[in-house]
């Protein structure tokens, strides 16, 4: 059993103090929503989490199975099981999609698995994500629709199997089946790899698929409620003003 816990985070980005104290916790096999209007600081977060340079942790800790790992650089942080699948992935043209990925499986996992095979894995759970084999020979997210970008984040978490997924709008862009689908890769990994999640969306929809245990809604930096899927219903139904009001 795994815990990611993130003590009262303060993050600042260029000079502004976009975090003013987050706090929460996940556990093996949990599937935490993070949900909040625009400029909130859900992406901040998960920057942060990431060790991005530009989003600087001023207070507070990250601990990863009672390691402290705040300050640790990205890698590190990626070495010992963290993921993020972006909210908008960068293309990198001259890089081929499979290259990448075979690269960092090498390198992450430290298995000693063929090229050959982990290419075989890369392809079979391409299939298994909908994504059509020819866009692994393009250029990493070179041309890819929306949908296919957030597919292929979800090609990635499966063949990486990190302890703790970030997912930033894994549902935004997607078409109904892609939804689905992305929902099942979600679910497989953590009844097979016992993954926990973060998962940041403003839709309800997705975390009805994969039956979230927790939401939490931050607001100008801080978590303002937590709660189980009662708190997405309510969203649904009456935004989040629906949620500030009844704080009051
Ligand atoms: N690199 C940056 N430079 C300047 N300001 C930033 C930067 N990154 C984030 N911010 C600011 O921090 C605040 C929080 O942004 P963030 O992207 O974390 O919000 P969010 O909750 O993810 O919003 P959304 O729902 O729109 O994706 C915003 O006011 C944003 O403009």
């Amino acid at each position: 059993m795994s815990t990611l816990k993130v003590e009262n985070l303060h993050v600042e980005v260029e000079g502004k103090e976009v975090l003013k104290g987050v706090t929460f916790e996940v556990k093996s096999g949990e599937i935490h929503a993070l949900m909040g209007p625009n400029g909130s600081g859900k992406t901040t977060l998960s920057l942060a989490l990431m060790g991005h340079p530009k989003y600087k942790i001023t207070k507070g800790s990250i601990i990863l199975d009672g390691e402290d790992i705040t300050n640790l650089e990205t890698d590190e942080k990626v070495k010992r099981g963290l993921f993020l699948a972006f909210q908008n992935p960068i293309e990198i043209s001259g890089v081929k999609l499979s290259t990448l990925l075979v690269a960092e499986y090498n390198r992450i996992s430290g298995s000693n698995k063929s090229v050959s095979e982990i290419v075989g894995d890369v392809r079979n759970i391409a299939k298994s994500v909908g994504l059509n084999e020819t866009l692994l020979n393009r250029g990493v997210f070179d041309g890819f629709s929306g949908g296919e970008k957030k597919r292929t984040e979800i090609l990635q978490m499966l063949l990486m199997k990190p302890k703790f997924a970030i997912l930033d709008e894994p549902d935004s862009g997607v078409d109904v089946d892609g939804l689905r689908i992305i929902s099942e890769g979600i679910k497989k990994l953590r009844a097979e790899n016992n993954t926990g999640y973060v998962i940041i969306t403003h839709y309800r929809r997705i975390l009805d698929y994969v039956n979230a245990d927790k939401v939490h809604v931050l607001y100008r930096g801080t978590i303002i409620a937590s709660g189980g899927m009662e708190l997405a219903k309510l969203i649904d139904e009456k935004g989040y003003e629906g949620v500030i009001k009844s704080r009051n």
